[in-house]
């Protein structure tokens, strides 16, 4: 019987993101610089012949039929009479948070199971079949930090040059396909290249107007501001702020006011789940 697999599912970061256009199914095109974090959820695969999923741990309220973990174990094509897993799920990204949690979930869910159940999908045929989950799954499965494009699944890893993130969690949830439709959302933001973001030529399209309608973002993008350029990832609720090392970032985190909450990470280039797979196979 093939052993258990425990990994982490890590969060990220949006370092940027313009909106450029809209489509005519109504998504959006967009660039962002995806960073991702040695901090996230742990996930525990223990495989079974019997082809029952189960899921179980913090499943947040979400019936498991529909949550993103189990959503994702169907999405592969497996032996329905042989391959089955239960799955267990400590959660520690907070869900709608711009953290990309979900994602992520889904992602560490479809290369575990293809690893576990012997599929033989490449990673481009996960990303693909992840792209149906959510918008930021394959970032995920691709397992680098990256610049994208399209909606999101255009993907070109960018070697981010190492950097410490204090991320503030407000108390508040910003439905992201709301915020999308908003009438009062900046969509045509000019495509910019990847050079130019390095040189300090970007921003969060939607910070102005989640500020405007969210107080408790607009608060704690007020508190970080202190510390130097705060920003929103992906649609929020979550802000961050970058620094040089992890010491600065924790007396960051020391001097935030109550009742904000937060906590520190490191950027990484590959995704913890990618060699965790590796030294399993070994
Ligand atoms: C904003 C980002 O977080 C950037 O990382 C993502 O693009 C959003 O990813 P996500 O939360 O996984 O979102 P999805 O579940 O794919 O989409 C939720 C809703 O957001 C809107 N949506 C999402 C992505 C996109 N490029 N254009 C959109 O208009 C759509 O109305 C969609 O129904
Ligand atoms: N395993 C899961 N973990 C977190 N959320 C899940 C999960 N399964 C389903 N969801 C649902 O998916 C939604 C989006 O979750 P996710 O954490 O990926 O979005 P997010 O943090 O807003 O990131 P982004 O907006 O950057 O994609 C949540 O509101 C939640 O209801």
């Amino acid at each position: 019987m093939t052993p258990a697999l425990s990994l982490l599912s890590p969060a990220k970061l949006n370092l940027f993101l313009h909106i450029t256009g809209r489509r005519a199914d109504g998504y959006h095109e967009l660039q962002t610089l995806f960073q991702l974090l040695d901090w996230g959820d742990s996930m525990r695969f223990t495989p079974n012949n019997g082809g029952e999923i189960t899921l179980s741990g913090d499943t947040m309220g979400i019936p498991v039929e529909e949550n993103l973990i189990t959503r994702a174990a169907r999405a592969l094509p497996r032996n329905q009479e042989k391959h089955g897993v239960d799955i267990r799920v400590q959660k520690r990204i907070p869900a709608g948070g711009g953290l990309g949690g979900g994602s992520s979930n889904a992602a560490t869910t479809l290369l575990a199971l293809n690893q576990l159940w012997q599929l033989g999908l490449s990673s481009m045929q996960l990303q693909e079949i992840g792209a149906q989950l959510g918008a930021d799954v394959p970032v995920f499965v691709g397992g680098q930090s990256a610049w994208a494009e399209g909606t999101g699944e255009v993907l070109t890893p960018v070697v981010i040059p190492e950097s410490w993130y204090l991320v503030v969690t407000p108390d508040c949830h910003v439905g992201t396909a709301e915020i999308f439709s908003h009438q009062q959302l900046t969509r045509d933001t000019s495509p910019i290249k990847i050079a130019a973001f390095f040189e300090g030529h970007s921003r969060n399209d939607f910070q102005t107007l989640v500020r405007r309608l969210h107080p408790e973002v607009n608060n704690a993008l007020n508190c970080l501001d202190k510390f130097g350029n705060a920003r929103l990832t992906g649609t929020g609720a979550c802000v961050f702020c970058s620094f040089a090392d992890e010491q600065a970032a924790r007396i960051a985190l020391s001097e935030i006011p109550h009742p904000l909450t937060g906590f520190v990470a490191r950027g990484i280039n590959e995704s913890p789940v990618l060699a965790a797979l590796a030294r399993a196979r070994e």
